[in-house]
């Protein structure tokens, strides 16, 4: 029988971090990493299972805001560093600590990078957000015309200082974007002083900064060079041009790889569009409806007749209940439900990746008028998070 504690002082913390690296299979921080680690734990958030003294089970969560359809921001929980000591697994740990999360969570939306598919969706996390990874081929890669704004390299520094003020002012620009905390950073921060090689520049236009890439180039055996871009934020289509621009016109890198969202438009940019390649695409966004009704309120809805759907949430019951979602908003109601669908596929269906009649062919929801329900929860910009944790 084990009891859930809120953590609260830096040994437990580093227990804690501990506890999570080795279910994780690596090694326990050293004291010099364990410096940047700490600033990683924010009081209140940092919960563990305990059998007696013994700590058993990890989870966390950072503060951060998120992107819903529509732009709105919403508070948001990433939930991290779930790990269960080997020699208590498949005891209800787990289970016990996501229960424990997810009735105490100030926020009203949390997501998280599943380790494994099957782990999260019995905790109503649903599948919400997907991510390609593409090569480009940058010998052959041709972007007709000239830059329109100016490119600068920028030392360690200054790009500290800067980077993250530019991720706030223009990196939260589609759904499922979320802003970065002070732990964040600090953790970026210190991989980029073990990347010597990183390199950041800064594109401006007509208004000042208005785009920025992080970068590094590695050479393989054969003396090819490989870029990957680490971090890529921009305000307006100029900047997200020009610094593609830059990044395919530097000299001996022969690929390029990069994290995109599944509409960017980056083939267009090319004489060839098959110098861009995909190599796969993967689960990115798992999301979880804290409180149903505020998130469904936050979100913007498509033109479509409106659709009454009813929620089931075994954890959260106070999200059960039956929504009409129109054009206009939502409201609860008594009326006949059109569609049943449980919470983690709601959250699978609400940055607008999954569609409800896909749902409905998979024989996972139940009900009817699909195409309408579809028509509203679409997004006209499919969803990705930029932001690792
Ligand atoms: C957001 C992140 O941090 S992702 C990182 C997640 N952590 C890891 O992958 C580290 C290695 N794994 C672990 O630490 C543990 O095995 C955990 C955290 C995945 C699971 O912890 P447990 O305490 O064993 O989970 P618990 O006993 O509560 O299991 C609950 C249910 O999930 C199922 N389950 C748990 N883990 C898995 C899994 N990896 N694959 C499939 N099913 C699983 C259990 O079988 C159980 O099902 P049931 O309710 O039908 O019996």
């Amino acid at each position: 029988m084990t009891d859930i504690r809120v953590l609260a002082d830096d040994a437990q913390y580093r227990a804690h971090n501990t506890l999570f690296r080795r279910a994780m299979h690596w090694g326990p921080p050293t004291d010099e990493k364990w410096e940047i680690g700490r600033r990683t734990y924010e009081p209140g958030r940092v919960i563990a299972a305990f059998d007696g003294d013994t700590m058993v089970g990890t989870t966390q969560t950072f503060a951060s805001s998120m992107v819903v359809p529509g732009g709105a921001v919403v508070p948001h929980a990433a939930v991290s560093r779930v790990g269960v000591r080997a020699d208590y697994t498949r005891r209800g740990v787990l289970s016990g600590l996501m229960r424990e999360q997810l009735s105490t969570v100030p926020d009203p939306v949390a997501t998280l990078r599943a380790s494994e598919g099957r782990i999260y969706g019995r905790f109503g996390y649903g599948l919400a957000g997907r991510v390609r990874f593409l090569r480009i081929d940058a010998r052959k890669a041709v972007i007709p015309g000239s830059p329109v704004g100016r490119v600068r390299m920028v030392d360690p520094d200054t790009s500290d200082k800067l980077v993250p003020e530019l991720h706030q002012a223009f990196g939260l620009d589609r759904p499922g974007q979320i802003s970065r905390w002070p732990g964040w950073w600090a953790i970026h921060q210190d991989r980029k002083g073990e990347a010597e090689n990183l390199v950041t520049v800064v594109h401006s236009g007509p208004d000042g900064d208005d785009g920025y890439v992080s970068y590094k180039v590695s050479e393989d055996d054969d003396f090819k060079h490989h870029m990957q871009v680490e971090d890529f934020a921009w305000a307006n289509t100029d900047a997200w041009r020009d610094l593609w621009i830059y990044l395919t016109r530097l000299d001996l890198v022969d690929t390029i790889t990069v994290d995109a969202a599944l509409d960017d438009p980056i083939n267009w940019l090319f004489e060839d569009p098959r110098v861009v390649f995909t190599k796969d695409v993967f689960d990115q966004i798992w999301l979880r409806l804290v409180d149903v009704p505020r998130m469904l309120a936050a979100r913007a809805y498509g033109a479509a007749a409106p659709v009454v759907i009813e929620v089931h949430d075994k954890l959260l019951p106070a999200n059960d209940g039956r929504y009409r979602v129109s054009s206009d908003g939502v409201e609860r109601v008594d009326a006949p439900a059109d569609i049943t669908i449980p919470v983690d596929l709601l959250g699978a269906v609400y940055l607008g990746d999954t569609k409800f009649s896909d749902l409905a062919a998979a024989r996972r929801i139940e009900g009817a008028r699909f195409d309408e329900a579809d028509a509203l929860f679409a997004s006209p910009v499919a969803p990705l998070c930029s932001t690792f944790f």
